[in-house]
């Protein structure tokens, strides 16, 4: 670690690290942490004991104690103009070429990814700020592989997602105590460019993942209006779009929107934690099993309830319902699962549209001119707030959830142990986002098949044809994937060997992991 002559944070050394771990950015994350670190750890107390009690056979429900926000006539601030028409979103990590490449897809509005897609290397996350900072001042540029990147002229709008609450930064302490990932993320972008976004007529837009609670949003909005008085911000300078990405956050939306009202960007559906949501939230339950990965999709009556009901509270709020990202990617050398892929894109896009979201997100820029001609064509508007779509929908608590009708399948317990394996190996490697069999894959995605391996076995399952799925099997299936990869991919052996012992791991221990990111987090250089 280096120590610091002025500060009681420590930091591992990189490269860049006078340019981003500044003595001012230092001394604003040590008041961030001494503000409101003790109330994150207080908060995923909270969820632990939460936990407890949905284990003990608690279901969620609309909250009594916040009935009259419900019943509320009140909206959020209004939208600045560069949020009135979110159409297309791209997202990524935040990786140099692919900030540049996202930026200048044709969508609208990219999100730069320290979460989902990101492996939360020291290198990631600095490298990241840095190319975030270079974005901003439009000095972004790199060769690479004979190619040249810059910036064009029109480029999309920059929201950043940091890390949700329960990752730490271990690579920096506070009198040695990890940092919070999330204050981090947040903190050293919001320093580094919140006067330049304001000289620029923009503001500090965020994405916040992963919240269970409206408890966890008022934490948020106090870390926001504290940032803006200590940085000198007009209110409402920062804006940020919550990610409905976890069943109890259902429960909540008014509620979350409530609490940031002043600092709200609407909400999106991220369906890929949300089904990961439902499986960790019921894992003790054997009356809330989901089926196969592949069938519990956006059609099902679970998930669009989920995502109609977005709508509906968003746009009585004033506020944006952004919708989510299907996995399909286009398809390389392979015409027929190209066109399949963007036919299985233009329908999830239709869905959205027509539902009355009021713009989606993309995983590649391939997929952003798609997007946009279905948007364009079912919203002609900037947005869908006031088409009074889904003004009549009354969903219930049983309407979250009943889950999917459906099978688990031998083949799906199969594609469960390869996506994980695979995806757990190149997270180690420092690669938060990877296409496998032609889908995205990243840590919301991956958790959704560990998740289900381990209840599967836990809650003694079985594939459709009879056959028990069990710890002991799941090992067995787990070695045997592990060879196959090992063969195909000689050069990679110790890392997928690392992938399969964490794997197993965490799919036969008698203990839930709440994060596969978590234990991964420990073995990451
Ligand atoms: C559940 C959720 O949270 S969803 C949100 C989080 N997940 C994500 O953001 C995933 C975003 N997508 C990606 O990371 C990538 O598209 C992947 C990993 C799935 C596939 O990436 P690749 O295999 O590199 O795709 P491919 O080879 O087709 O890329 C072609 C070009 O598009 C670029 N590209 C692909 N996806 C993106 C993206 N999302 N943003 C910017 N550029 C991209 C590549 O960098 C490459 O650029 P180049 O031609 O200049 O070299
Ligand atoms: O973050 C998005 C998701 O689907 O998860
Ligand atoms: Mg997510």
């Amino acid at each position: 670690m280096t120590q610091t002559t002025r500060h009681r944070i420590q930091h591992q050394p990189h490269p860049d690290s006078g340019r981003v771990l500044t003595a001012g950015a230092l001394t604003f994350l040590e008041e961030l942490h001494a503000r409101f670190g003790a109330r994150r750890h207080e908060l995923l107390q909270a969820r632990q004991q939460r936990q407890a009690r949905l284990d003990a056979g608690e279901l969620p429900d609309f909250l009594r104690d916040t009935a009259d926000i419900r019943a509320g006539d009140w909206k959020i601030s209004p939208l600045p103009a560069d949020l009135q028409d979110r159409r297309v979103e791209i997202t990524g990590p935040v990786d140099r070429k692919m900030v540049i490449n996202a930026l200048n897809s044709g969508a609208r509005m990219f999100m730069a990814d320290f979460e989902d897609a990101n492996s939360p290397t020291w290198a990631n996350c600095i490298d990241g700020q840095v190319n975030l900072m270079d974005a901003v001042r439009r000095t972004i540029g790199l060769e690479q592989g004979g190619k040249s990147y810059r910036l064009n002229d029109t480029t999309a709008t920059l929201l950043v997602r940091p890390r949700g609450l329960h990752l730490d930064e271990k690579h920096a302490t506070l009198d040695g105590e990890a940092l919070s990932g999330s204050l981090f993320d947040f903190g050293l972008y919001a320093f580094h460019n919140a006067q330049e976004r304001i000289s620029q007529g923009t503001g500090l837009y965020f994405y916040i993942p992963k919240l269970e609670s409206h408890l966890e949003a008022r934490w948020w909005n106090d870390v926001f209006t504290f940032t803006e008085d200590r940085l000198g911000l007009p209110r409402g300078t920062i804006r940020a779009t919550v990610l409905i990405e976890t069943i109890l956050a259902a429960f909540e939306m008014d509620e979350i929107l409530y609490e940031l009202r002043e600092h709200s960007a609407g909400l999106n559906c991220g369906r890929w934690d949300y089904i990961f949501s439902f499986i960790k939230k019921f894992r003790a339950r054997t009356d809330r099993i989901l089926p196969d990965r592949a069938v519990v999709t956006m059609a099902t009556p679970m998930m669009q309830n989920y995502s109609k009901l977005a709508i509906q509270t968003c746009h009585k709020r004033g506020a944006p319902a952004i919708g989510g990202m299907s996995a399909f990617i286009p398809v390389k050398g392979d015409e027929a699962k190209n066109a399949a892929a963007f036919e299985q894109v233009r329908l999830d896009k239709e869905r959205e549209a027509t539902n009355g979201h009021d713009g989606t997100w993309v995983a590649h820029p391939g997929m952003v001119a798609l997007a946009t001609e279905v948007f364009d064509r079912l919203m002609p508007g900037p947005n869908q707030i006031a088409s009074g779509k889904q003004a009549d929908l009354h969903v219930t608590a049983a309407d979250l959830l009943t889950p999917p009708q459906g099978h688990i399948t031998e083949a799906g317990v199969n594609m469960n142990v390869d996506v994980s394996l695979q995806y757990i190996a190149a997270w180690l490697d420092g690669r938060g986002a990877v296409p496998i069999h032609n889908l995205m894959e990243d840590a919301a995605t991956a958790e959704i098949s560990r998740a289900q391996l381990w209840q599967w076995a836990h809650r003694e399952q079985r594939t459709e044809d009879g056959t028990p799925i069990t710890p002991e099997g799941l090992t067995r299936l787990i070695a045997a994937h592990a060879e196959r990869l090992v063969r195909e991919q000689p050069e990679r052996e110790a890392r997928l060997r690392e992938a399969a012992g964490l794997l197993e791991t965490l799919v036969t221990q008698e203990r839930f992991e709440d994060f596969l990111t978590l234990p991964g987090y420990a073995r990451l250089a």
